[in-house]
């Protein structure tokens, strides 16, 4: 069991939102430093302030990047090492809703995420130094069923379901202790969709129409499934649904073939 007592962790789109609500939970079971990066400087400067008003301002910071620029998130995870000497924790978290720029969607949404789960296997594995670790995806209930209104937020989040599930077995990283595991949540309360639909996303009407009436999840929904995902150490592979009223339950269990 891995408790987040003590523990450091790095949070990619950790400004706003799913990842502003794990930083702020993590801090609150006492999480020894919590790295949030974001390429949003103004809201990354705000949360930073009210977590360290909230917390105490030494486990706290922000780091300024696109997690597009693997050298720049690399950054990241060196200057978290140097702070705190130890990383235990990586949500790749960070992702767009827009069906228009359908390159810059799964560059952030899947490649930061595959390139985010390697920087974890280099800077927490048990061979490299480190204590080994886990690395929680953000991925989506759109990464297990299709939705003909988000094609290519859809291929991003099966991206991450199928990347996590297989690369949890990947010898490098049961020889280094890293365990990587996904959530899919249902629709959260965020800005993301709404403001996606201010923005004029594609089909906005539709989409209005299909989330009429929809139920939401809390962001604590969310957060409480991450912890239990990081404490569980025989979690692995794991893509874990996240439904309103329902318990979370495991979609596509991990089998080798
Ligand atoms: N909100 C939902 O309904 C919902 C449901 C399921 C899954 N998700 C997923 O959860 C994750 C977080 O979503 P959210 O609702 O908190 O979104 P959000 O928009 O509230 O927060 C996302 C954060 O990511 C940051 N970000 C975006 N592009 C970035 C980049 N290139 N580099 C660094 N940071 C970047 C944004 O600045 C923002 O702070 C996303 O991957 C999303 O797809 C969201
Ligand atoms: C799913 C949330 C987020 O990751 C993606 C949003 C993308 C586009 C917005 C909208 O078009 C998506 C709606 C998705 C709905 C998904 C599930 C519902 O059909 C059923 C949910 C019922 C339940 O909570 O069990």
């Amino acid at each position: 069991m891995l408790e987040m007592n003590g523990k450091v962790a790095i949070i990619t789109g950790g400004a706003d939102g799913i990842g502003e609500a794990l930083a702020d939970d993590f801090l609150n079971r006492q999480a020894k430093g919590v790295y949030i990066v974001d390429i949003n400087e103004k809201k990354g400067q705000e949360t930073l302030s009210s977590l360290k008003d909230k917390h105490g301002a030494g486990r706290i910071q922000f780091w300024k990047c696109d997690v597009r620029n693997t050298d720049e998130l690399e950054g990241a995870f060196k200057d978290c090492l140097g702070q705190y000497g130890q990383l235990d924790i990586v949500c790749n978290n960070a992702g767009i809703l827009n069906e228009y720029t359908r390159k810059l969607m799964i560059d952030i949404n899947l490649t930061a995420v595959i390139e985010g789960t390697y920087l974890a296997v280099k800077y927490m594995g048990t061979q490299n130094g480190g204590k080994g670790g886990v690395v929680v995806n953000s991925a989506s209930i759109l990464g297990l069923i299709p939705h003909n209104l988000s094609a290519v937020y859809a291929a991003s989040k099966h991206g991450i379901v199928g990347f996590t599930r297989s690369v949890a077995f990947e010898p490098d990283l049961v020889s280094n202790g890293v365990r990587v595991v996904a959530i899919c949540p249902t629709v959260v309360d965020t800005t993301l969709i709404p403001s996606a639909l201010e923005k004029g996303a594609k089909y906005t009407k539709e989409i209005k129409q299909g989330l009429a009436g929809l139920p939401v999840l809390k962001l604590r929904d969310v957060t409480s499934t991450v912890v239990r995902l990081i404490e569980d150490g025989s979690a692995n592979g794991t893509t874990r649904l996240i439904r309103v009223g329902q318990d979370p339950e495991d979609i596509c269990p991990p089998e080798l073939f």
